[in-house]
């Protein structure tokens, strides 16, 4: 199967994607882990997929009614687009960028709709390839619940049994990445603040960053490790 392009190896930033089932802490996780992050004076940006571009607006909007593989067209196209006009630059500029849902999404929300994972990864085979991609989990009656809190949005998320369904090919999703060269993170929020696990995240990318950093920083997340669990 074709690779994804290796993330800009020669830019100055990282990228770190963060990605799970729908309701289960990914923006909460990381608004706890930008504000780790800035208190580390390292130079962020956040942003989010679908984005907030002309592309992305017409995938969100068109969910409930586009279906298959015109959807899955929809979601990548917005990729492509938003990493030429917004990500490529801020990493070439030497950001940080945490993307709130990535291609681990579309390998997951476009089989939803019965499309094969093959096809999924080849139509995104020229996505750079993050630094770092975090799989947010939890146990799929967790995941439900939080999800009613915040009220499932759309077609896709409203399907019975989305979240079993979700949580299934994550797991499935997660092996083809690491066969496929990405460096994944998967962490089990189930039993776990959201600020614990921005903690972890944080430790992973100082750890990308530069692996002396780890050890200055250790205090500072074992206290945040300790006061929040
Ligand atoms: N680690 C966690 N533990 C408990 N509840 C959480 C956790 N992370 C998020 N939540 C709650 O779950 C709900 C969905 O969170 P959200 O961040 O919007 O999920 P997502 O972005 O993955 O759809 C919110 O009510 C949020 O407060
Ligand atoms: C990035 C991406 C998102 N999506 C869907 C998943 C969500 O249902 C929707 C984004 O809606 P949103 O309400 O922002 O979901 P969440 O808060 O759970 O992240 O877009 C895809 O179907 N394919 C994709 O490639």
């Amino acid at each position: 199967m074709t690779r994804l392009r290796p993330s800009s190896e020669t830019c100055a930033g990282l990228f770190v994607t963060i990605d799970g089932p729908s309701g289960v802490g990914k923006t909460t996780t990381i608004t706890h882990l930008a504000q780790l992050l800035k208190a580390d004076r390292v130079t962020i940006q956040t942003t989010v997929e679908p984005s907030r571009g002309p592309i992305g607006k017409l995938a969100y909007d068109l969910t409930d009614t586009v279906t298959g593989p015109a959807l899955a067209c929809l979601y990548a196209a917005d990729r492509y687009h938003h990493l030429q006009t917004e990500i490529r630059p801020l990493l070439a500029a030497g950001h940080l960028v945490l993307c709130d849902r990535y291609v681990p999404s579309a390998l997951v929300m476009q089989r939803l709709d019965g499309l094969e994972l093959e096809f999924l990864w080849n139509l995104n085979a020229l996505a750079d390839r993050p630094h770092l991609a975090v799989i947010l989990t939890a146990d799929p009656a967790v995941i439900t619940a939080r999800l009613t809190t915040k009220g499932p949005h759309n077609r896709l998320q409203r399907q019975a049994d989305s979240s079993a369904a979700e949580a299934r090919f994550y797991e499935e999703t997660r092996d083809h990445l690491d066969r496929s060269g990405y460096r994944s993170l998967r962490i089990d929020t189930g039993p776990l603040t959201p600020r614990v696990v921005a903690a972890q995240i944080r430790r992973a990318i100082l750890r990308l960053r530069e692996p002396a950093a780890v050890e200055l920083a250790a205090d500072t997340a074992a206290s945040v490790d300790g006061a929040d669990r």
